[in-house]
């Protein structure tokens, strides 16, 4: 099988499946990188101490990568994926499976990375898989014991996938709610960058705890308008990522917004970056597709205004915005299920605040 893209991510996740005992070969984009996987089994710029297994072969040559390859697990920026799978396309096996490994949206389109596949390689989903969950590489590349969740609209393709992402310090388990797996990954990026800025402001537990716990309300009424099941975003790809980004120094997002929260204009940042952090250019896109279902994020909006300048760091108190200025009540998870559906629950709740205010309530935050 084939791994695509050897940065943190994609070399931690070949160095996975190898050591489950797979015949992985892996393709860096630059020869050298390539070459220094295969012959010192080190990638030293992105996973600095780890060595690499030796049945893991590298190279910058894509049709060989490729070559009679029938899972490639994809793991470049999400922004890229769409021109790497036009050079990917004409090497693919026949009924090849392909597997994102990535947690970002489509900037110009908006769309989820399982979609990005499905239209430019044109292949059935069923032949599509989605990997999320709490998985910080460095720490996995280390071994450290972890899991992780295989999605697909077909269940014998989630399966035949976790079998293979499993080995001693790996699980994979499975599900086919792909639309709240890859949102999952997507969205707790956000709430991530969020709690950075809280962080380099040098707000406290209090604080962080309102805005992750608000964090996974709000994912979740996203994902669920958009089709996901609320207890996907419970959770390894939902609650167990946010938990593990929010709260890791080894985190991209978590590290962005901390920069940002000490003052550091948002050019300073990206600047500061070596590896790629979605949750900034997903900002943007995830609020219009918000917008489109009429669902309130009020901590991506304030990370939003953060990131343009608008919002010093030291106000953002997402948790606390709020409408009217009268108490709201707490809606948890479980009232969402109970209520038939996140984004129902959220559609009455605005329907109500109309009537009440007899006019069209905006920006204000859920119950
Ligand atoms: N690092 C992590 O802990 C995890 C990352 N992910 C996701 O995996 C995806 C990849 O992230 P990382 O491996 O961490 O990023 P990274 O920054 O460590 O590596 C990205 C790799 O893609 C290559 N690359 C950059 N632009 C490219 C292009 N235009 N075409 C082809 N390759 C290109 C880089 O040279 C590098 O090898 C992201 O969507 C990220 O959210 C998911 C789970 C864990
Ligand atoms: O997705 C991740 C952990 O599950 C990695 O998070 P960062 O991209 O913020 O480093």
């Amino acid at each position: 099988m084939a791994v695509l893209g050897a940065g943190s991510w994609g070399t931690t996740f070949a160095k996975i499946l190898t050591d489950g005992g797979a015949d992985v070969v892996l393709w860096a984009r630059r020869p050298e990188l390539a070459r220094e996987i295969s012959e010192a089994r080190r990638n030293s710029d992105y996973l600095p101490g780890v060595n690499l297994p030796i049945g893991l072969r590298a190279t910058s040559r894509l049709d060989l990568a490729l070559a009679g390859a029938e899972m490639v697990f994809v793991s470049v920026p999400s922004q890229s994926l769409r021109e790497n799978l036009k050079q990917v396309e004409p090497y693919l096996a026949e009924n090849a499976i392909i597997i994102s490994l990535m947690k970002g949206v489509e900037r110009s389109t908006g769309m989820r990375m399982s979609s990005v596949i499905e239209e430019v390689l044109r292949i059935d989903p069923d032949r599509i898989a989605a990997i999320s969950g709490p998985n910080l590489a460095l720490e996995i590349a280390k071994e450290q014991p972890t899991g992780a969740v295989v999605s697909s609209s077909s269940l014998e393709t989630a399966q035949a996938v976790a079998k293979l992402a499993t080995n001693r310090y790996f699980r994979s388990y499975i599900n086919t709610d792909v639309i709240g797996t890859e949102f999952g990954g997507v969205l707790k990026n956000l709430i991530a960058v969020a709690i950075g800025i809280v962080d380099g402001v040098g707000y406290g537990e209090n604080t962080k705890a309102s805005i992750i716990t608000r964090g996974l309300v709000e994912m979740t009424d996203f994902a669920v308008a958009y089709g996901a099941q609320a207890e996907t975003l419970a959770g390894l790809a939902g609650l167990g990522d946010l938990i593990a980004t929010c709260q890791s120094p080894l985190s991209r997002n978590n590290t962005a917004g901390r920069l940002l929260g000490q003052g550091y204009s948002i050019n300073d940042v990206v600047k500061q970056m070596q590896q790629t952090t979605e949750g900034l250019a997903s900002v943007k896109p995830v609020l219009e597709l918000a917008r489109a279902k009429g669902v309130e994020m009020p901590i991506v909006e304030q990370v939003r205004q953060v990131l343009d300048g608008t919002l010093n760091p030291r106000d953002i108190a997402p948790h606390l915005t709020t409408d009217s200025g009268e108490p709201q009540g707490e809606r948890t998870l479980d009232d969402a299920q109970a209520h038939g559906g996140a984004s129902l629950w959220g559609a009455f709740q605005r329907t109500f605040d109309q009537l009440r205010h007899g006019r069209r309530s905006a920006g204000g935050p859920r119950p």
